[in-house]
């Protein structure tokens, strides 16, 4: 049994460099967890501020409703595994995954049974009387992980295992990860980057930028109703349409979304009009996604763009076409970009402590009483959009023609300016 829960927890490096901003997390008995964002947001410092390796700076931290700030490492029944993991060269495999048993007095025949058990867990039982030089990087991973789970830790935190692995292998072994914590039911906090694995590994994924938590929840949750912007970005390939639009309320008709050329028209029943009647006159943030447009015939009416085709691309399974609709596309900056950091570490996010001195003027921006706060709004840019559509293979159509699409509109998604979703009580 082991539940994990951060209370506004905060870590601010002597450099003045904010890691983690106040993040309140709550992680179940027996869930796997994934923290997904981009380097540099401090998922690995949460991460190790969990296992005891770092100190936060404010917060509180609780293992099973139990604070364990004043807790060593040793003491917190947790194993950790990281990227680069090492495994002692000059032991077997056995000899390294029972090293760990041997230490704590674990007797030779059951600690036999249970490095044989895992090892079977793990797909590695063939292998025991290797040494670490002869395995391939999959096997030696394994091995780490045989070597973490052997003392059967309340909870198992991961920081980016699989990403020195090449891509098949990291989908193999995605599978056996999750496979093997669900068959213990140990509690699985898991760091990545990469959102195919977070969206196939994880019960629940938590997204942070910069060192905000932006979003919690199911694969289906933040990929469906993203709860910012910034997720909504972050999330899916192709990526989300978005597009700047303007509102106009017809009170008791309908409210209007309008694109520049051209507009899109929520019924008054719609669920969403009265979030967003709020913002008559103003300019908010429309997302589509590219499975939300059909591409349908010209005259087609309801909700429907009329478009040219930019360019096609040609994926196999599918081509996606590019439509220009006359409308202008919102680009959220550094999604998934290693952040440019002042400081040359990765992917330092600064930021002049007025909080915490008290000399500084509150955030005007800063979205209140809700996830999903977009913690520096002016980090977009605008630029002509490019509707992204998804077209049969090879489809009979090519840069230059028109192409009309409908767009379903129970699946478009609405931020204000700041980045935060509008219909925020909807998901
Ligand atoms: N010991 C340290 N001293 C000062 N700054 C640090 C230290 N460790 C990390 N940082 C900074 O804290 C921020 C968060 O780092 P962290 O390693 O938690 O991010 P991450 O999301 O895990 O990134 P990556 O995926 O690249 O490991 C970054 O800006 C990083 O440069």
């Amino acid at each position: 049994m082991s539940t994990v829960a951060l209370k506004d927890v905060t870590k601010i490096w002597p450099d003045g460099t904010f890691a983690v901003d106040n993040v309140s997390l709550e992680v179940q008995d027996g869930e796997f967890m994934v923290l997904l964002g981009p380097s540099g947001c401090g998922k690995s410092t949460v991460l190790r501020m969990i296992a005891g390796l770092e100190d936060p700076t404010g917060g509180e931290i609780l293992l099973n409703g139990e604070p364990v700030l004043e807790l060593p490492p040793r003491d917190r029944s947790i194993a950790m595994v990281f990227q680069d993991f090492a495994l002692y060269p000059h032991m077997t495999v056995a000899e390294n995954i029972g090293f760990p048993l041997k230490l704590s007095g674990v007797e030779p025949a059951p600690r036999q049974d249970r490095i044989g058990a895992i090892a079977g867990a793990l797909g590695i039982g063939e292998v025991l009387g290797r040494r670490p030089s002869q395995l391939s990087g999959g096997q030696r991973q394994r091995v780490a992980m045989g070597r973490a789970m052997v003392r059967r830790p309340g909870l198992f935190l991961m920081d980016e295992p699989l990403s020195n692995l090449d891509s098949g292998l990291r989908a193999e072994l995605r599978a056996e990860i999750t496979s093997m914590t669900r068959e213990l039911g140990v509690t699985t906090m898991y760091v990545t980057h990469d959102q195919a694995e977070a969206l196939t590994m994880a019960d629940r994924v938590a997204i942070m930028r910069k060192g905000i938590l932006q979003d919690v929840g199911t694969p289906t949750e933040v990929y469906r109703r993203p709860a910012t912007l910034y997720v909504a970005a972050f999330l899916g390939s192709p990526k989300m349409n978005l597009l700047e639009a303007s509102v106009y309320v017809h009170l008791d008709q309908y409210i209007g979304l309008n694109f520049g050329e051209q507009a899109l028209y929520l019924p008054w029943n719609d669920p969403r009009t009265r979030a967003l009647s709020r913002y008559h006159g103003e300019r908010i943030v429309v997302g589509i996604r590219a499975e939300a447009l059909t591409p349908v015939t010209p005259d087609t009416q309801g909700p429907v763009f009329q478009g040219r085709i930019r360019y096609l691309e040609h994926h196999g399974h599918e081509s996606l076409a590019y439509l220009d609709i006359g409308a202008t596309a919102i680009v959220v900056d550094e999604i998934g970009a290693q952040a440019a950091s002042p400081s040359g570490g990765g992917g330092a996010f600064k930021r002049v402590i007025q909080r915490l001195t008290g000399s500084g003027v509150p955030d005007p921006m800063a979205p209140q009483g809700q996830v999903g706060v977009l913690s520096d709004p002016g980090r977009h840019h605008r630029k002509p959009a490019e509707l992204s559509v998804r077209l049969a293979p090879y489809p009979a159509v090519s840069s230059g023609h028109p192409l009309a699409v409908s767009v379903r509109l129970d699946a478009i998604h609405l931020f204000d300016e700041r980045g935060a979703r509008i219909d925020v009580g909807w998901r």
